[in-house]
């Protein structure tokens, strides 16, 4: 059968949730989220929800400056390439496993280009 596409909120929020279940499982990258930023899941992850339905859907929802998150965050434990390799490793296939479609391929490329931009913004660890 075929995969939904990230073409809708429900199917984006879905998303964020497989996303972050396996981001939260990861020995590498759940350090950041749970002991760096010690985030509070009912606070991000509706921002997170807000972010790509913003860049999918062009909804208005979101207004943070996520440039300048990552760089506090970057202060206070460096994000090293092979973080940013191994986010994008987990976002790519949380999308292969459960979506498919034009709106995919759209976030694995924009997430992709907005890791690189990331990467390349924050000042040597
Ligand atoms: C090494 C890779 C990355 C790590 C470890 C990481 C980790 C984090 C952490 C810990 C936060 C919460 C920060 C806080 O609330 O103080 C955060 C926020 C966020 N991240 Fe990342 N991130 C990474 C890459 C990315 C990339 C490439 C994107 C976009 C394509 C992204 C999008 C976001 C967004 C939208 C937020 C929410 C900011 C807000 O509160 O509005 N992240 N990230």
């Amino acid at each position: 059968m075929a995969k939904p596409d990230l073409n809708c909120r429900a199917h984006i929020e879905s998303f964020v949730d497989h996303f972050y279940e396996r981001l939260l499982a990861d020995p590498q990258l759940a350090p950041f989220f749970l002991d760096v930023a010690q985030i509070d899941l009912a606070v991000h992850l509706p921002h997170i929800k807000d972010y790509w339905c913003k860049l999918l859907l062009g909804e208005p929802g979101y207004q943070r400056h996520t440039m300048e998150i990552h760089r506090r965050l970057h202060r206070k434990r460096p994000l090293r390439p092979e973080d940013f390799q191994r986010w994008l490793e987990i976002f790519t296939s949380t999308v292969d496993d459960y979506f498919e479609g034009e709106r995919a391929q759209r976030a694995k490329h924009l997430a992709t280009t907005i890791a690189a931009n990331m990467q390349k913004s924050l000042p040597p660890a």
